[in-house]
């Protein structure tokens, strides 16, 4: 399942971290971080450690979108790692990859979903799509700042060449206390589900069960 979520950060928020990342000298080049194979693809830059402003806003940022309830309900996160800034200037990219099964930090994350969070409108640059290369064929996103696309780390994927201005976003990796994207998604659509029940009736009798239901599959399939 691809999920886009809307207003993951607000106007305000996002003109004082795009004013916070202005600066030059916060980025490095992004191969530091990638494995040999996508090391061969990966032309960007990252404000990764930076300064304790930018570390707090990594924090920030991560808190946003651990707290969306949108978020919550699709991915179901055991652990994230930390947030990272990426920035593409024209001509950088990053070619097809699939991301690493595991990704270090103070922990370990298994890399069950990937997300990108956009933060530059998307009027202020050409090119910078996230591309997902699936056998059904391929998807192209581009999102309105403060919006966000999660995905399964599982997909093929790559950002195509900036060709004007800059692309900046946040990324970042998380392990879901539910494994099985099958069964992720089967708790996704019986929580929608409910909550729309809830909107049109209250709490009705099939509210309940529904609701019976969604917290007994959790017991089966939620690893803590
Ligand atoms: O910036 C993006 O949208 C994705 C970046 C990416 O694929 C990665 O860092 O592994
Ligand atoms: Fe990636």
């Amino acid at each position: 399942m691809i999920l886009c979520i809307a207003d993951v950060l607000d106007s305000p928020t996002l003109t004082a971290l795009r004013n916070e990342l202005a600066t030059d000298e916060l980025y490095v080049d992004g191969r530091k971080t990638a494995g040999w194979h996508a090391r061969e693809v990966k032309r960007n830059e990252q404000a990764d450690a930076g300064s304790a402003e930018v570390q707090r806003w990594r924090e920030r940022v991560g808190e946003c979108i651990r707290r969306h309830p949108l978020f919550q309900m699709a991915a179901r996160p055991a652990r994230m790692t930390p947030v990272r800034f990426s920035r593409y200037q024209q001509g950088m990219h990053y070619g097809n990859h699939v991301d690493d099964p595991v990704m270090g930090g103070e922990q370990s994350v298994r890399t069950d979903l990937s997300f990108t969070l956009f933060l530059e409108s998307p009027e202020t640059y050409d090119g910078g799509e996230l591309v997902t290369d699936t056998t059904a064929g391929e998807q192209r996103y581009k999102l309105p700042a403060g919006s966000m696309i999660l995905y399964p780390s599982s997909t093929l994927h790559r950002v195509e060449p900036v060709t004007r201005g800059q692309r900046l976003a946040a990324i970042g990796w998380v392990q879901s206390q539910v494994r099985d994207p099958g069964a992720r998604e089967i708790l996704f659509d019986l929580d929608t589900a409910r909550r729309q029940l809830f909107e049109r009736e209250g709490k009705s009798r099939e509210f309940d069960l529904i609701s019976k239901s969604l917290a007994n599959l959790q017991r089966l399939w939620i690893e803590i």
